[in-house]
């Protein structure tokens, strides 16, 4: 979502007073001064939702559709237009898409109770839910891929920050406390749609969360009294201890979210979670920048494909991918932690029967948490049961066949979820799966208002009123035939509608026939024909109606007792949904890893880095789907301590060497072991990091108004800020954008930093060849080259990492492959020569990277008769044309 999406909608627009309003007009503006301000009010009349005044303008112009008027009011037009209830959610998903709220007014009762009130009355209506980006349910309006969050920032005038985050679609509820400077990193890994934050702080929002819809609330509703007051009766406890000790902030982070939650659904808050509290430092930091530059869930430009999840993703079910989506997102500091998942993964790359199997079992488990989730919202149908039905069953299944494996004891995590999946030990829940796999049929409708969906045998009572009411309907089409031979019109039918309920339809000609008979009476004469209703029609037809509203009723009582009992089961039932999700996560990364051969990382709390025949996952994948070759690995040792390796390393090499790519798939390869995967390598030792940074070659940041090398220095100045000795980073040719002097100062000292000062783990990747000699004066630093090679002329990367500095850089052969005009690359060669050839006559010469452009460079201007010297091929000229030359040159050296 971008900045141009934040809220359309101001949230103070005015509405006309309802003076002199019509009574319908006079309640659609009490509702409308109900419904949040920045939201568009979606008024239902009928088959239509309609929308009045300012939303009918916005709505019309972001939907496409007619704006028209209806009526008149204070003397003005009201303007108006309407979407059919039927195909709502489409309209609901392009308005959210772009960044609207929607209020839902719904009537709620009979528009004939209404009328029985009198002529003139309203039929009642009342919000029944805001949607939001962040609390939406519907499968149709979700991406079934990834998490739909909802984030709510507390920040206290001390200083102390909190961010409470919930997913409505499983009930997630969770919070935790962050340094003010890790609030952008926090909230880039939990990539929340939607940021609840006070109201004055709406612009900070939105630059914390470029990518969500911020929404901002009134101070108050930060309060952390009545938040804590919130929190108890939501949760029915007397003491919120019960969950933790929650801080000022994070009580104030909570309670805003359940309010606005609460609000949101009308009364009917979701079901969620009791809150879990995240512990500070327990996830990996990394910054919006490096989440960014590293592409681990989407690529710079916007895209899944190509990112690192991509690359890895082996999930065959939407809640695995979610799951996986997550660990990718906030990889952990804890060992143990780290090792228990990596054991999940080891067990299922064990057996590869076994993990197939898994596999193709998960495949039919379908999205338990969303069916889950819209079932305790009131929102689900009798597909949803049927889901339940069939992952719970699926699980079980599971959990048997992985059980009876004849393999190792499963390891923690892998047994957790197969305890969370067994049915034997949980007779309800067994209970339940088995009654819904019986009480619904197989292929149900989406919603229960229809009926249609109870299975039969399963309420005789319902089997008997279906009988009655389908006996009935055959009967009325044996009176077709019966009444055919009683007035001789053969092409009499018999027809419904909703006015005159069953009739007896004959055309026009026909009709005369009919007219006479005491038993047919006459109802309607259309243009062609002529509709009789008879004393037994209308006898039937009360039959079969009754009888289809006492079915009707049954299954919807069915239904309702069936989601009464899922209520109660709900936290099984959720475990089972997650643990479905945590096998597919094992047994997908299982899978990549023998796909790929990557291996199992040594996880420790250590400073060490020490990767043998790393790759990296997207530039492999890449490389092997164009056919341009093979991946070449690399090895990369690192120690924070600086005891078993350095650990600050320059990386130097030709332009197109692969610098950038050893840089990034290193830090991948952190990420990923810290994630609880495998690694793309033939080994790897990992220290655990508490934060990971990138700088790599930050493009303009135009929109927030910072120039390409003002955005690499906030960057950098945050990374010499903030990293600690555990913390990993990688830097990019970091001080390229300015002047060369400025640059290399820059960098030196940037260096000097890392290596002295913050003392973590570093790879840093330049051009500035004099930097390779700082290696020998900083005790714990060293040098690393990507190497190439000339051959016949031509330039050979080997995309090769060897011990050492780089010799050359190999710029202008880069620029000539790149197609930079003959005549400009001779000159840069002949520029080149000379920087070279006068060695170090200056000290500012000295310093100059080997292969910028700079000033002095500027006054070496050739003569006219040298530049046209250097255009001329001796060997290819024939002898006149020589003599010319020469004339030429003569006439040059005139001139000047
Ligand atoms: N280890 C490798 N094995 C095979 N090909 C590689 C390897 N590393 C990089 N490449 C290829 O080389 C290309 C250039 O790599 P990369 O961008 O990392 O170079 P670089 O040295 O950072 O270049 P520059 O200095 O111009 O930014 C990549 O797109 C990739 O196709």
């Amino acid at each position: 979502m971008n900045a141009m999406t934040q809220m359309p909608v101001p949230a103070d627009r005015q509405f006309p007073d309802p003076e002199g309003a019509t009574p319908m007009m006079a309640q659609y503006l009490a509702l409308r001064a109900q419904a949040p301000g920045d939201a568009l009010l979606f008024y239902r009349m009928g088959d239509f939702y309609e929308l009045f005044f300012d939303d009918a303008v916005r709505a019309s112009a972001a939907l496409d559709i007619a704006l028209t008027k209806r009526g008149e009011h204070q003397g003005q037009p009201i303007q108006m237009c309407g979407v059919p209830a039927a195909a709502s959610e489409a309209y609901l998903a392009r308005l959210i898409k772009a960044g609207f709220k929607v209020a839902v007014g719904e009537q709620t009762e009979d528009p004939k109770a209404a009328k029985a009130r009198g002529s003139k009355s309203v039929v009642n209506r009342a919000i029944r839910r805001v949607v939001t980006p962040g609390t939406l349910t519907e499968d149709t309006l979700l991406d079934p891929r990834s998490s739909n969050r909802i984030a709510a920032l507390a920040r206290l005038a001390s200083g102390e920050c909190a961010i409470a985050w919930a997913e409505v679609s499983t009930g997630e509820f969770a919070v935790m406390l962050v340094a003010a400077d890790n609030l952008a990193a926090e909230l880039a890994a939990m990539n929340p749609v939607e940021l609840l934050v006070e109201e004055t702080r709406f612009k900070e929002g939105g630059e914390l969360a470029p990518r969500a819809t911020v929404t901002p609330l009134a101070r108050a509703k930060f309060d952390a009294a009545s938040a804590e007051r919130q929190l108890k009766a939501h949760f029915a406890v007397h003491e919120l201890t019960a969950y933790g000790e929650f801080t000022r902030a994070e009580r104030s982070a909570l309670g805003a979210l359940l309010d606005y939650l609460a609000l949101s659904q009308a009364g009917a808050p979701a079901k969620l979670a009791p809150p879990r509290q995240i512990a500070q430092g327990s996830v990996l930091a990394v910054d919006p920048a490096t989440r960014a530059s590293l592409e681990i869930d989407r690529t710079l430009s916007g895209n899944r494909a190509g990112s690192l999840l991509d690359a890895i993703d082996r999930t065959v079910t939407a809640p695995g991918a979610r799951c996986l989506a997550e660990r990718l997102a906030r990889p952990l500091t804890d060992v143990v932690q780290i090792e228990q998942r990596l054991d999940a993964i080891s067990f299922f790359e064990a057996s590869s029967e076994l993990r197939r199997d898994t596999r193709e079992r998960l495949k039919s488990a379908g999205d338990p948490e969303r069916a889950l989730s819209r079932l305790l919202l009131g929102r689900g149908g009798p597909r949803d049961l049927k889901a339940l039905a069939a992952a719970l069953a699926e699980g079980e299944a599971l959990a048997t066949r992985i059980l009876a494996a004849p393999l190792t004891a499963p390891p923690p995590m892998v047994a957790a979820s197969l305890a969370a999946l067994s049915l034997t030990d949980k007779p309800e829940l067994s209970a339940l799966v088995g009654d819904l796999e019986r009480a619904i049929l197989d292929e149900p409708p989406l919603l229960a208002r229809d009926g249609g969906f109870v299975a039969p045998d399963w309420r005789p009572e319902l089997d008997e009123t279906r009988k009655l009411r389908d006996a009935s309907r055959r009967i009325v089409a044996g009176l077709q035939q019966t009444y055919a031979e009683a007035t001789g019109v053969s092409g009499l039918k018999i027809r419904h509608n909703n006015v005159l309920g069953y009739f007896a339809e004959v055309t026009a000609k026909h009709a005369d026939a009919l007219m006479g008979r005491e038993d047919f009476i006459h109802r309607q004469t259309m243009a062609n024909v002529v509709r009789f209703s008879t004393v037994e029609l209308a006898d039937l037809e009360s039959r079969i109606s009754s009888a289809g509203e006492r079915a009707l009723a049954m299954e919807i009582e069915v239904f309702q007792g069936l989601c009464q009992r899922v209520e109660s089961l709900a936290d099984p039932v959720r475990q089972s949904a997650r643990a479905l999700a945590e096998l597919d996560v094992a047994s997908g990364l299982a899978e990549w890893a023998i796909e790929t051969e990557a291996c199992r990382p040594v996880v420790e709390d250590s400073s060490v880095f020490a990767v043998s025949g790393g790759r990296h996952p997207v530039v492999e994948r890449a490389l092997q789907r164009t056919g341009e070759g093979r991946f070449t690995p690399n090895d990369c040792m690192l120690d924070g301590a600086g005891a078993a390796a350095a650990r600050l390393i320059f990386v130097t090499g030709p332009n197109m060497a692969g610098k950038s790519t050893y840089l990034r798939q290193n830090a991948l390869i952190l990420m990923l072991a810290q994630a609880g995967c495998y690694v793309p390598a033939r080994s790897a030792r990992i220290g655990v990091a508490d934060r990971l940074y990138s700088r790599v070659g930050a493009a303009d940041d135009l929109a927030r108004g910072r120039s390409t090398f003002m955005a690499e220095m906030i960057e950098a100045s945050a990374i010499l800020n903030q990293a600690t000795g555990r913390s990993f980073v990688i830097l990019d040719e970091i001080g390229r954008g300015t002047a060369t002097f400025d640059g290399l100062s820059i960098a030196w000292a940037a260096a000097e930093h890392l290596h002295g000062v913050n003392q973590c783990r570093a790879l840093f990747a330049t051009h500035y060849h004099e930097l390779t000699r700082l290696a020998d004066d900083l005790e714990a630093a060293g040098n690393c080259s990507l190497k190439a090679r000339e051959w016949k002329g031509e330039l050979v990367f080997l995309h090769e990492v060897g011990p050492g500095a780089a010799d050359r850089s190999y710029g202008i052969e880069v620029a000539r492959r790149a197609g930079l005009p003959p005549v400009a690359i001779r000159r840069a060669k002949t520029i080149l020569a000379r920087l070279e050839s006068e060695g170090a006559p200056a000290a500012a010469l000295a310093d100059l990277p080997l292969f910028a452009l700079s000033e002095p460079v500027v006054e070496a201007r050739e003569s006219a008769v040298e530049l046209r010297l250097s255009d001329v091929e001796p060997d290819g000229l024939a002898p006149r044309e020589a003599l010319d030359i020469l004339y030429q040159l003569k006439a040059l050296m005139k001139n000047e």
